[in-house]
């Protein structure tokens, strides 16, 4: 029987037997996990050898992720994909067996870029010089191939192992796309955003309400990617992102992207005085406002700093470090409404919830590291269910945090909490948290103190964020290296 199928309109090959002929999947272990869902161990029966799975709803998106990444890989600073599996999967929370696409990728033992930084003892301008590099290469090869990857932060720079030596590589590539010179998808994370992904929105949002009339559609390219990189090598230096707002939000504000789309941003001299000229060149001509202007891959993986740095040391590893301040910083975010959009151009981030910055940390699932053993809230279904979940409640306090409209509507915050009470996950507790206000179904807005009753309602968003609210019955042993197929279809709530 033919078992591996040309997808011959992607040229991807994909596998359709079943992934578990050929690997041992750990499913209850998390090597981390995204916005799809956990990434788990599995090993390869015939070798031994262990990979890494990520698994992601079959869907026309997400062949193109794969497809990207397979183009892509093969260089050594880029994850590798070994192969690609299209198997119904039934995870926990699935009423019934899913199409998903399953990558097994190269293992990458060393965890994240900026993890790594923070434990540096001593870590010096010529180390972020040599982690530079490597990320300019992976880049370099995606810009050859003439792929954009569109979401380059730290997060998606992954290291090999834990040795000094190891290399770092580039996961990731749900937002890859060809460069086509049309790349418009609304997705990107606040602090990595190029001004002419500002623009094109905006230029797109005049052409929706009819104040400019244009056929041709506003355009950016890979010179995004060489923004990212500048806010990448900007942190690296001094542990603190070039573009921010004064009030800490998971929107990008009016104030923020101003700064954004003027270029404006400082090397405050407290953090930058013993940082070489060079790198602030470069941190300069990659945050240049202007594409045309700004430096390209190739000019900066020949620019002579990435191999001549001074041996200076940075102090960014101890801002890393503060994982409290950042995980306040983030909670703060995630108290915002998930799909929050900015007011006049409809631009709609990456929920905070979805995509972190190195600053907030990546804290959006305390069981995301597969040591930590709480495993009860698992698979891409469950996250989304969770973030539906909370909408509701996030909704409450979007409202009840953002000043009141003139032409407020006295009823909006009743109607919002009667919604949220309709939801099985939340409904009860927050029934207990209204009888505080003396809850009688109307009148509510008046009698309550938003300010306290937001955060009773932070405080229940936040317990249910760091406890799953998934009701699984995923509590298999986590050693699952032995299991066969057919253990596993019984051990585990998973059929494949
Ligand atoms: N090859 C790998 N080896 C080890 N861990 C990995 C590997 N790929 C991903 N991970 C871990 O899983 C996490 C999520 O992976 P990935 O970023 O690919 O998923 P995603 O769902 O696209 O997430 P997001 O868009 O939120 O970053 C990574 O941050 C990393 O911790």
């Amino acid at each position: 029987m033919e078992r591996t199928m040309p997808d011959t309109s992607k040229q991807l090959i994909i596998k359709t037997h079943s992934i578990l002929d050929d690997f041992n999947v750990q499913w209850n272990q998390k090597l981390g996990t995204g916005v799809s869902g956990p990434v788990r161990p599995c090993v390869r029966k015939l070798t031994g050898e262990k990979f890494a799975l990520k698994c992601i709803i079959d869907v026309p998106h997400s062949r193109m992720e794969a497809k990207l990444h397979r183009m892509c890989s093969g260089h050594s600073n880029i994850v590798k994909v070994f192969d690609i599996y299209a198997n119904d999967v039934q995870f926990p929370e699935d009423a019934m067996p899913k199409a998903r696409l399953l990558m097994v990728l190269e293992l990458m033992e060393g965890g994240e870029l900026f993890d790594r930084i923070s434990k540096e003892r001593c870590f010096t301008e010529r180390k972020a010089a040599r982690y530079m590099k490597q990320m300019v290469e992976s880049v370099r090869r995606c810009h050859d191939l003439n792929i954009a990857h569109r979401d380059l932060k730290p997060e998606n720079f992954l290291l090999k192992d834990s040795t000094e030596e190891s290399l770092i590589k580039l996961s990731d590539y749900g937002f890859a796309k060809i460069d086509d010179g049309n790349l418009q998808t609304p997705q990107f994370t606040p602090y990595y955003v190029a001004p002419q992904v500002l623009e094109a929105y905006k230029h797109q949002a005049r052409q929706r309400r009819g104040i400019i009339q244009t056929c041709k559609p506003y355009t950016y390219d890979k010179s995004c990617d060489m923004w990212s990189l500048g806010v990448i090598l900007y942190i690296m230096l001094c542990g603190y992102p070039p573009f921010y707002s004064e009030t800490p939000s998971r929107l990008i504000t009016p104030e923020m992207r101003r700064k954004i789309l003027s270029g404006e941003f400082e090397f405050p001299e407290d953090d930058w005085q013993l940082v070489s000229e060079s790198a602030k060149d470069i941190v300069r001509s990659l945050l240049h406002v202007d594409p045309g202007c700004r430096m390209t891959i190739e000019d900066l993986a020949t620019h002579h700093w990435l191999n001549d740095a001074p041996n200076t040391q940075l102090h960014s590893p101890a801002i890393f470090m503060d994982r409290e301040s950042m995980e306040d910083m983030r909670l703060a975010h995630a108290e915002q409404l998930t799909a929050m959009r900015m007011p006049e151009n409809n631009v709609k981030l990456k929920p905070l919830v979805e995509a972190e910055n190195p600053i907030m940390r990546k804290r959006k699932y305390t069981n995301s590291s597969f040591d930590e053993g709480n495993e009860d809230c698992d698979g891409p279904s469950c996250k989304i269910m969770n973030d539906l979940q909370l909408k509701p409640l996030r909704d409450i306090i979007a409202f009840c945090i953002l000043p009141p409209k003139a032409d407020e509507d006295e009823t909006a915050l009743n109607d919002l909490v009667t919604e949220a009470m309709k939801s099985d996950m939340c409904g009860v507790k927050l029934a207990k948290i209204t009888q505080q206000w003396e809850w009688d179904g109307c009148k509510f807005q008046k009698k309550v103190d938003k300010l306290n009753f937001v955060h009773s309602v932070s405080q229940l968003v936040k317990s249910m964020t760091s406890s799953s609210s998934c009701t699984s019955s995923n509590s298999g042993s986590s050693d699952s290296a032995n299991d066969t197929p057919d253990n596993q279809a019984h051990s585990l709530p998973f059929s494949c």
